[in-house]
């Protein structure tokens, strides 16, 4: 079903989804009717979402849980593993793992900002893993999810229908929604971000006017689909940071009809419209943002999903590649397959880099000179897909990010043996009084 945030009705079995009201006194076939709330519900009209879900069962049978026993390098704001750090880091891709590993215990979080407690920040994951979940499924109470896969692809089964994606796709997975993950490759790897905050949204338009982006007709929402599966299940779910488990005596993909605006969805980023510079200099990068997690402050996101993707360069005198800057805003960057205009080596399909806010970055060297040389001719950057988690919030690595050899020592030295600029001398020094 397609368009973003729609109200859509949808039903697996003709006749499970009541008509004309939520909650009648007998539900089709004996359903349980459920509301899921993905904002209060008094928030405004325009903001508010929540759906219905007819199910076999209430998801309230269950037993208690209890605290997973698994090791994790899963983490949840406040991040206080390790001092912020206002360095810029760099990691190179995680590896496959050699163990059996599936979705759930193959995330490892990175950096995260804020506090999912009161509804603040992100969490910025990583996962790689080669086993499908199997009889388990997973949810966050602490946030939405973002996967955005990098190599195989992903079959995600969800309660309001199942989703396939492959690279180049995202999926965004509601608060509480519950899914499980098969790897159709045997294979996979990619991000994940953890929203605490607003709901992920399209961004305004401003001047570009009433089209562009990420056009609404692009998104996709499964229809109803369930499993009549009356054998023990676990359910893993995230809450205040921990992972907590409970085993169910029936599948939880059970919801045979749901209606609503609060659903899963599918991106493909390669549908993005793409709006750049046709005379001189580049926009900010938010012109490539693909959804944003607005905070109270007007302009100023909780986090922003921001793609860099094949386009036409034709701007004319200027230089082309991400220009030197040190932002106040927070950047996460991590690339899905080629490789980024702004470096020539060392961060490659599958790593990921950090730049926190005022930490000067851009162009490495290599890409420096390439682009103060270049022929201005139109030229077409290809088979490239990176992208930025970008926030208001000020970015904490966890220890594992700063441990790992996977984060690179050496990053600095991109940046490393430019030659300096050389001016006529006259006045104009910092000796000089110059009001
Ligand atoms: O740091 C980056 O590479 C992302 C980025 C790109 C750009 O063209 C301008 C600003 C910016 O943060
Ligand atoms: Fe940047």
């Amino acid at each position: 079903m397609t368009g973003f945030a729609n109200h859509f009705a949808t039903e697996a079995v003709a006749g499970a989804l009541p008509q004309g009201q939520n909650s009648p006194q007998q539900v089709p076939y004996g359903l349980y009717a459920e509301q899921l709330s993905g904002t209060a519900f008094t928030a405004p009209r325009k903001d508010n979402q929540r759906s219905w879900l007819y199910r076999l069962r209430p998801a309230a049978h269950h037993p208690a849980y209890r605290p997973y026993a698994r090791e994790t390098l899963l983490r949840t704001g406040p991040f206080g593993e390790v001092p912020p750090t206002p360095n810029r880091l760099r990691w190179d891709p995680l590896p496959i793992p050699a163990q059996p590993t599936d979705f759930v215990d193959g995330l490892v979080t990175l950096c995260g900002n804020g506090d999912a407690a009161t509804g603040v920040g992100i969490g910025v994951h990583l996962y790689a893993a080669n086993r499908s979940m199997e009889r388990r499924a997973f949810y966050s109470a602490d946030g939405e999810l973002l996967i955005v896969p990098q190599q195989g692809r992903l079959r995600i089964v969800t309660e309001m229908g199942v989703i396939a994606a492959v690279p180049r796709q995202i999926v965004v997975i509601p608060r509480g929604v519950r899914f499980r993950v098969e790897l159709p490759d045997g294979a996979a790897r990619g991000y994940a971000c953890e929203n605490y905050g607003a709901i992920f949204r399209l961004p305004d338009l401003g001047p570009i006017g009433a089209n562009g982006l990420a056009n609404p007709r692009d998104f996709e929402t499964p229809r109803a689909a369930f499993e009549d599966d009356d054998a023990p299940f676990e359910i893993v779910q995230k809450f205040g940071g921990t992972l907590w488990t409970t085993t169910l005596s029936h599948s939880p993909f059970d919801v045979v009809a749901w209606h609503g605006n609060l659903a899963p969805y599918r991106y493909d980023l390669g549908a993005f419209n793409t709006i750049n510079t046709v005379s001189f200099d580049h926009p900010d990068p938010s012109i490539f943002t693909v959804l944003t997690s607005p905070s109270d402050t007007p302009g100023t996101a909780n986090c922003d999903f921001v793609i860099f993707p094949p386009r036409w360069m034709v701007a004319e005198h200027t230089f082309r590649p991400p220009w030197f800057h040190r932002n106040v805003m927070s950047e996460f960057m991590g690339l899905v397959h080629g490789s980024y205009d702004a470096k020539a080596g060392g961060f490659a399909p599958g790593g990921a880099s950090l730049h926190n806010p005022m930490s000067g970055h851009g162009p490495d060297r290599a890409s420096y000179e390439a682009a103060i040389g270049a022929d201005l001719r139109p030229h077409r950057i290809e088979d490239t897909m990176a992208f930025m988690f970008e926030s208001r919030h000020m970015f904490r690595p966890t220890r594992f990010a700063l441990d790992t050899p996977l984060c690179q020592l050496d990053y600095d030295d991109c940046w490393a043996g430019f030659r300096k600029a050389q001016v006529p001398q006259a006045s104009g020094s910092t000796g000089d009084d110059n009001t």
